[in-house]
């Protein structure tokens, strides 16, 4: 199948530092992709210049095998969605009101995560960072995107809610989504991605199915992530 996000030989970084060098990847529609590496690897610089935040310092981003310079605002109306660790929502408005502003289907939202029915009408900073972070991926969900970028969106979250979330970009692939994932819960990341890619100082370092590297997980740990 043909990839939906691309990089080609593409470096990342900031001024005329190299952070992220020689960086090929594909994402293709229906599969989970899981970059995995230690802090400071890299992996949100992949992201980042991936989703058109900052530009490649070479090499090429191609959105279904074409090459784009385009920012970030024009990839997201083309299809891309990002969540980040941050979770990008509006604390000051309630659940219905992030929802109206960022201009998609509440049922559609409500659909992927019912459990923020009840708090419809909840101011946003009010919320669990659980709850946030539902909300936050409802929201870039219920867009319908054809690329997921999600980075460490269940960072510092209760196992169950991480659970639920991997367990929604799972239902958005299997829905015919490409998503690149950066996680730090390696085993449960595991659990829902086809193919993994570990990064160490810029670099793809190991690459496999996730039976692959589950199969020697204890040994990648030490050797990449530890
Ligand atoms: N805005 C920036 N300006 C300069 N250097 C940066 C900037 N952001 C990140 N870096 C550097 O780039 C390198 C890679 O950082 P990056 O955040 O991409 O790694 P990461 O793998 O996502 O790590 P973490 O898991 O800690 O977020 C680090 O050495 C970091 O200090």
């Amino acid at each position: 199948m043909t990839a939906v996000l691309e990089a080609h030989d593409l470096a990342a970084g900031y001024g005329s530092t190299v952070v992220v060098r020689d960086l090929n990847l594909t994402v293709s529609p229906g599969e989970v992709v899981a970059l995995l590496g230690p802090n400071g690897a890299g992996k949100t610089t992949t992201l980042m210049t991936l989703a058109g935040a900052q530009a490649p310092l070479r090499g090429e981003v191609r959105v279904d095998g074409v090459a784009t310079t385009a920012p970030l605002h024009r990839r997201a109306r083309s299809g891309l969605g990002l969540v980040t660790e941050t979770r990008s929502v509006l604390m000051t408005l309630t659940v219905a009101q992030n929802l109206a502003v960022a201009k998609v289907s509440k049922d559609r939202a409500l659909d992927l995560f019912p459990e923020l029915r009840e708090h419809l009408n909840r101011r946003v900073g009010d919320l669990s960072g659980g709850q946030q972070q539902m909300l936050a991926l409802a929201r870039t969900l219920a867009r319908g995107p054809r690329v997921l970028l999600a980075d460490e969106l269940s960072l510092g979250l209760a196992p169950m809610v991480v659970d639920r979330l991997l367990g929604a970009v799972r239902s958005a692939a299997d829905a015919g989504v490409a998503v690149l994932l950066v996680e730090q819960h390696v085993r449960k990341v595991l659990a829902v991605a086809d193919r993994v890619l570990v990064m160490q100082r810029g670099r793809i370092e190991m690459s496999g199915t996730a039976d692959e590297i589950g199969s020697q997980l204890v040994a990648v740990q030490q050797r990449y992530l530890s």
